[in-house]
């Protein structure tokens, strides 16, 4: 069976402050669980937020983990601005979100080059969260199944079976991020379905059962219990309701109950 996988991204939010109080706050209020859990907090806060998440490793049923909102291909070099896998790493970073729609959209990430970053997250051992999802143009022409297409075997382009299988993807549709608006359970099930059987395809049955696939948009305490209810959603990528602990505790428990 998947274990449930809630991550929580921060976006660009938080002052240090802030960051260090939502861990904080965090802790407090989740209680032990049987599921994998990650923040990703602000490339400039890793490094506090990991700090903290190393002083509660005690908390042997609370393992939070630390992830990242992207990364670059190289090692290292002339790439101002950048940060590369090997240095969240050394931050204490688990996971790296790659080609979320806001850096597809506002950014120009690609296919290729969101491909080059899995290559890389995996060759030194971070394990990579591939962010898919259909805008509501694409939505309302009909053609969500063929952008998800096109974005899952691009992103996982040349990956071996086993590689694959360490990835973690997450359904976002772009129409359902930041607007409230949710995916209903059906419609995130169908494209869920969808994603696996894709997999299934492209890296056998035993690739396609072991991936886990997150549903992403608007997710809340008020609508995880129908969307984790779902056969193969197997947990969430949020953003809004993970900058409020309570929220994000709730979320936790409900997907545990
Ligand atoms: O983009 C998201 C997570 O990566 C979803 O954001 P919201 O939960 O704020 O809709």
């Amino acid at each position: 069976m998947r274990r449930i996988f809630i991550a929580g991204n921060w976006k660009m939010n938080t002052s240090s402050t802030e960051a260090q109080q939502l861990i904080e706050a965090i802790y407090a209020q989740t209680n032990d669980h049987e599921m994998d859990i990650a923040v990703c907090p602000p490339t400039v806060y890793l490094s506090a937020v990991s700090s903290y998440i190393k002083s509660n490793e005690q908390r042997k049923n609370l393992q939070i983990k630390l992830g990242a909102q992207n990364m670059h291909w190289e090692d290292k070099g002339a790439f101002t601005g950048e940060v590369s896998g090997q240095m969240l790493q050394d931050v204490g970073c688990t996971y790296v979100v790659l080609g979320h729609s806001e850096r597809r959209a506002l950014f120009s990430e690609t296919n290729e080059n969101i491909n080059k970053k899995i290559h890389k997250a995996l060759a030194i051992g971070l394990l990579p969260i591939l962010c898919i999802g259909e805008t509501l143009e694409e939505r309302e022409s009909g053609k969500e199944k063929e952008v998800i297409t096109e974005q899952l075997t691009m992103g996982l382009k040349d990956l071996s079976p086993s590689q694959v299988e360490t990835c973690t993807v997450a359904y976002e549709p772009v129409w359902a991020i930041g607007t409230g608006k949710t995916a209903s359970p059906e419609m995130a099930q169908d494209m869920h379905a969808f994603i696996r059987q894709m997999l299934a395809q492209n890296y056998g049955d035993n690739v396609a059962q072991a991936v886990r696939i997150q549903y992403g948009g608007s997710v809340k305490p008020q609508n995880i219990k129908d969307l984790i209810a779902q056969a193969d959603i197997d947990g969430a990528l949020i953003g809004g309701a993970s900058l409020k602990a309570d929220s994000f505790s709730e979320i936790i428990s409900i997907c545990s109950a």
